[in-house]
């Protein structure tokens, strides 16, 4: 480990209690404050790392840098107790050495917190142990702060904030422990996201599925759908003739501001995307007709225990079968929406040959209910023209390196987008489930306040989409089946999908409330996450859970501007001419 040439000193420890978020217990937070010289060769920035002695021999404690504030000692008692002038005159002293500098009366106070590592002479270990009041504190240098933080040959994702070092992360852990990036409005969630995922599909295997309710990423990701073997899905009927439905997807997307200049160009690859046949309809079933699912099936066989009309001799056989259906789905955690497959012709079998001991007739209702339940899940989907949702599943789930790779959803009705969310991931679960592969698979919620909301109802769907992502989030890793879930209101989201996610990214996020379930559910210093407060369009803070980086430090950074990324790719493959020389 090396360190900034300035050193400082522990002198106090503080612990703040608080409420947490939901107001049913506290939480506690240490804080420690350290005192800097004030000298302009002090290097020291929000995020910086410090090393202080602690009560082992030869183990430091890693912390954090939350704030910082210049302290003058003139000025440590002045209130408004003091008459005017003589406030005046110290303070016009105080003014005039802040210029001096290297005055023994100035220094800066940094507030810092634990991280939760030590550095030992056998290198950084997670762990805890309480640092000496008044020992010396060291800053880790960029080089030092590099190795800590960032992932050893990583994916590039932008600038760290302070350190200008870039910060590398582990893309393919990032993507199995589900990604969350919370922001308000405006910050740059859909730029990030799109970054992400350009990056995403270069340094990984993963197919990526976006459900885009804003229109926005054919726009974002423009050259890789060029590029690379790709759907656009729409629900919307686009005309068959060419320069029609080209000014048709003009129409119905937003260009941004910055590539107003380079309008002509994205008309002309967007023909060339319906050329290709790249955009496609996607036929969505009216409501009703949909496949069965397991929750249908119980409630079908409850139908027979409780209709007047049914035999009494065969009710405890349904009995039965019911039993057998409800320990099947808890052992193989099958939910009421999964669809009925295969799986469950070993019951049907079951209930029928005890049928048959129980000395049942063949024309007994109860066969005939088994044998159609059979030839159900034994039929072969009719195949229609449209391309729907098992035609989507199947395209998601081809293993052949030609496959699409980048699939996005343009969905502008909600409750159809719900719709769609919950049985296309229900229909990849269910079979990759049963025919395994490790190509890692992402979907992408945008809006997901809309599709997994805190308060879920059956009449708009939310109730259904809420279920198949939570789903996805907590047994998709089992299947090489992940998440990435952008917001801009946590408290609106619901909590059990929030806890599956170990890679957060944040950004301004103006509730109290919502960074102090970010605070809570991390254990990150509440100081550090209001300074999120402070963060610019495009500046972001990562958090990771043993996930994206090596080590669970919170960092803020300078994320890429995807605008200027896809401007280049798209220069570098011809779809558009470089920019006219200015000098
Ligand atoms: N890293 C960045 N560098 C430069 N510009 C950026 C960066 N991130 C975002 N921007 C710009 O800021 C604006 C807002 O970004 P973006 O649309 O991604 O925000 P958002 O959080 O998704 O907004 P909304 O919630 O309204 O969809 C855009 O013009 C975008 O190009």
């Amino acid at each position: 480990m090396e360190f900034e040439p300035v050193t400082g000193r522990l002198r106090e420890v503080r612990v703040i209690t608080r409420p947490t978020a939901d107001g049913r217990s506290s939480i506690s937070f240490r804080n420690f404050v350290v005192e800097m010289p004030f000298t302009k060769e002090l290097n020291l920035s929000i995020g910086s790392l410090l090393a202080v002695e602690t009560m082992r021999p030869d183990t430091y404690l890693i912390l954090e840098v939350a704030d910082y504030v210049p302290v003058h000692y003139g000025m440590i008692n002045m209130d408004g107790s003091i008459p005017k002038e003589i406030r005046d005159q110290v303070m016009e002293e105080v003014e005039r050495s802040w210029q001096r500098k290297e005055n023994p009366e100035m220094w800066i106070d940094v507030f810092t917190y634990p991280i939760g590592y030590l550095a030992t002479p056998e290198g950084f270990r997670k762990g805890y142990v309480p640092p000496l009041p008044g020992s010396m504190v060291r800053i880790l240098n960029k080089e030092s702060f590099k190795n800590f933080v960032c992932a050893k040959d990583g994916v590039d994702i932008g600038t760290v904030i302070g350190q200008g070092v870039p910060l590398t992360i582990n893309l393919n852990k990032a993507l199995i422990y589900h990604i969350g990036i919370f922001a308000f409005t405006g910050s740059g969630k859909s730029n990030l996201t799109a970054a992400l995922i350009r990056r995403i599909l270069r340094y990984t295997n993963a197919k990526v599925v976006i459900f885009d309710v804003s229109m926005e990423y054919s726009v974002l990701l423009l050259d890789q759908l060029l590029t690379r073997n790709s759907k656009i899905l729409t629900t919307d009927k686009y005309p068959p003739d060419l320069s029609l439905s080209t000014r048709k997807f003009m129409r119905t997307h937003v260009i941004p501001e910055d590539l107003e200049e380079i309008r002509k160009d994205l008309t002309k690859s967007f023909e060339e995307l319906l050329r290709e046949g790249k955009v496609q309809t996607l036929y969505v079933p009216p409501q009703g007709v949909i496949n069965m699912t397991y929750g249908d099936l119980l409630k079908l066989v409850k139908d027979q225990i409780e209709d007047k009309y049914t035999a009494f001799s065969q009710k405890p056989l349904f009995s039965l079968m019911l039993k057998k259906l409800d320990a099947f789905m808890r052992e193989n955690k099958v939910s009421k929406e999964a669809l009925l497959d295969a799986d469950v012709i070993p019951i049907i079998e079951e209930i029928e040959s005890e049928g048959k001991t129980a000395g049942l007739k063949d024309n007994a209702v109860i066969f005939s209910f088994l044998s159609t339940l059979r030839s159900y899940v034994n039929s072969e989907t009719v195949e229609t023209e449209e391309y729907d949702v098992e035609k989507l599943a199947i395209d998601i789930l081809d293993r052949e390196e030609s496959s699409p790779r980048l699939f996005i959803l343009e969905m502008s009705n909600l409750e159809e987008a719900r719709e769609l969310v919950a049985y296309l991931i229900d229909e990849v679960m269910n079979r990759r489930k049963r025919s395994f592969s490790n190509t890692p698979i992402l979907f992408v919620l945008d809006e997901a306040q809309e599709f997994i909301p805190f308060d879920t109802r059956q009449k708009d769907k939310s109730e259904l989409s809420s279920n198949a992502v939570e789903k996805l989030l907590r047994h998709g890793r089992k299947y090489h089946l992940h998440g990435l879930i952008s917001t801009q209101r946590l408290a609106y989201l619901n909590t059990n999908a929030l806890q599956q996610l170990h890679t957060y990214f944040i950004s301004v996020l103006p509730r109290p409330y919502d960074r102090q379930l970010i605070s809570e559910t991390f254990g990150i210093n509440d100081t550090l996450l209001d300074r999120t407060l402070d963060l610019e369009v495009g500046q972001w803070l990562l958090v990771s859970f043993k996930a994206s980086l090596p080590h669970d430090v919170p960092v803020f950074f300078n994320a890429p501007n995807n605008l200027t990324e896809l401007r280049n790719e798209l220069e570098k493959s011809g779809s558009t001419n470089p920019p006219h020389d200015t000098k």
